[in-house]
C-alpha cells in the first residue's frame, strides 16, 4: 500500500544542511497498523511527513496505492492527498468551528452538499463516540475528545490511509488507551491503513501489527511487533523494550556477585503456549529444580506471550538435556549465563 524506497530528507538553512532521514527503504501492507518508534530527533516527524508529502524527500521515491506521489504535479498532490487523512499530537483543530464544523470542514473543501456533509458528520460522531458533542466548541472539550474529533476530520473523506503524528503524547495513559482502542476499531471497521509514530513501546505493543525502529535517520530493525519486542537485536530496540518492563538483564547485573557458577536461561513463550503447564511437565519429566527470577505474562496486541528469568539447580549435561526437551516442546530458550 506504502512504498519508501531510498527516501531522504536533508534541511538546508543558513546554519548548515541537516540530514533527517538517510535512504529509507519501507513498505506497510494494505490493512495493517505500522508503527515508528523513536527517540526524538531520531526523524519519525520527518519520516511520516514524508508520506504525504508534506515534507517533500530530497532522494527516493514515494508510493502509495500505485501512485507515484514524489512525480505528482501539486494540483495532483492535493487530489491524492485527499486519501490519506491525518492526526496530530496538539489536535490542530479549529477553535471556532464547532465539533460539527470542524469534522465538516475537508468536505466542505471539497464542495459536497450540506445534506451529504449533515449526514456524513453524524456518522463520523457516532463513530468516534461523540454523539451529543456536536455543537460544543474545541474549548469545552477534554484532551481524548479534541483527538476523537481530530480522527473524525481525518476520515471524513474515506481515505484509505490514515497517519498519526504522535496522536496520544499529549493525553494521560487512560486516555491513551481509550484513543488506542478507537484506532483499532477504526482500523477493524474500515479496514484502513495505519501508519503511526510514537516514543512510546507500549502504543506499539497495543495496536501494532510491525514496527520500524528509526534511529539517526536510518530504520536499524523493523519486523513484527512479535519478533521486535521478544528479540530485540540494536541497542536502541532494547531501551524502547526496556520501558516497558524491568529487563532481565539488570536483575542479572544485580544479583551478579552471588550468581557465580549458576546456569540461567529466559524461556519465550507466545500464542496459547502462554497458557499451557509446557515448563511444569518438561521440568517434571527432566527433573531439573529451578528458581524463577523475573516473569512476565502480556499481550502484544492480541498475541499472548510470557517471558521468564529462571535459573537450573544442576549441572552443565543436565540444563543441556531440560533445555533440549523445552525446545523440542517449541519454546523459544536463550541461555543468559552458562555456568
Ligand atoms: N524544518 C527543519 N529545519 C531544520 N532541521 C530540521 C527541521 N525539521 C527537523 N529538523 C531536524 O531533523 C532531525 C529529525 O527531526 P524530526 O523532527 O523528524 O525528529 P523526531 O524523531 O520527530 O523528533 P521529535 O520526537 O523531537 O519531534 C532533527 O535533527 C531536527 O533537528
Amino acid at each position: 500500500m506504502i512504498q519508501l524506497q531510498g527516501v531522504s530528507k536533508q534541511y538546508t538553512s543558513g546554519r548548515g544542511t541537516v540530514t533527517a532521514l538517510q535512504k529509507i527503504d519501507l513498505t506497510v501492507n494494505k490493512g495493517e497498523i505500522f508503527g515508528i518508534i523513536g527517540h526524538s530527533g531520531a526523524g519519525k516527524s520527518t519520516l511520516i511527513r514524508t508520506i504525504n508529502l508534506l515534507e517533500k524527500p530530497t532522494g527516493g521515491t514515494v508510493i502509495i496505492d500505485g501512485v507515484e506521489m514524489t512525480k505528482l504535479s501539486s494540483r495532483r498532490l492535493q487530489e491524492e492527498r485527499r486519501s490519506i487523512g491525518m492526526i496530530f499530537q496538539h489536535f490542530h483543530l479549529l477553535s471556532s468551528s464547532t465539533v460539527a464544523d470542524n469534522i465538516a470542514f475537508p468536505l466542505r473543501l471539497s464542495k459536497r452538499p450540506e445534506a451529504e456533509i449533515k449526514q456524513r458528520v453524524q456518522e463520523l460522531v457516532g463513530l468516534v463516540g461523540l454523539s451529543g458533542h456536536e455543537h460544543k466548541y474545541p474549548s469545552q472539550l477534554s484532551g481524548g475528545q479534541k483527538q476523537r474529533v481530530g480522527i473524525a476530520r481525518a476520515l471524513a473523506t474515506n481515505p484509505k490511509v490514515l497517519l498519526c503524528d504522535e496522536a496520544t503524547s499529549a493525553l494521560d495513559p487512560q486516555t491513551t488507551n481509550s484513543i488506542l482502542s478507537l484506532l483499532l476499531d477504526i482500523n477493524r471497521k474500515l479496514q484502513i491503513t495505519i501508519v503511526l509514530i510514537t516514543h512510546e513501546m507500549h502504543v506499539i505493543r497495543t495496536i501494532c501489527d510491525r514496527v520500524a525502529v528509526i534511529d539517526g535517520g536510518h530504520i536499524v530493525e523493523m519486523g513484527p511487533v512479535t519478533d521486535v519486542f521478544l528479540k530485540p537485536q540494536h541497542p536502541t530496540t532494547r531501551d524502547f523494550v526496556a520501558q516497558l518492563a524491568e529487563d532481565p538483564e539488570t536483575t542479572l547485573a544485580e544479583t551478579g556477585a552471588e550468581a557465580s557458577g549458576r546456569i540461567r536461561i529466559r524461556v519465550t513463550f507466545l500464542g496459547e503456549q502462554t497458557y499451557e503447564p509446557v515448563l511444569f511437565e518438561t521440568m517434571r519429566e527432566t527433573n531439573v529444580p529451578f528458581v524463577i527470577l523475573q516473569g512476565t505474562v502480556s499481550r502484544l496486541k492480541d498475541t499472548p506471550y510470557g517471558q521468564l528469568l529462571l535459573e537450573l539447580r544442576v549441572n552443565t549435561a543436565e540444563a543441556e538435556a531440560a533445555i533440549a526437551a523445552l525446545r523440542r516442546r517449541g519454546l523459544d530458550v536463550e541461555v543468559i549465563q552458562h555456568g
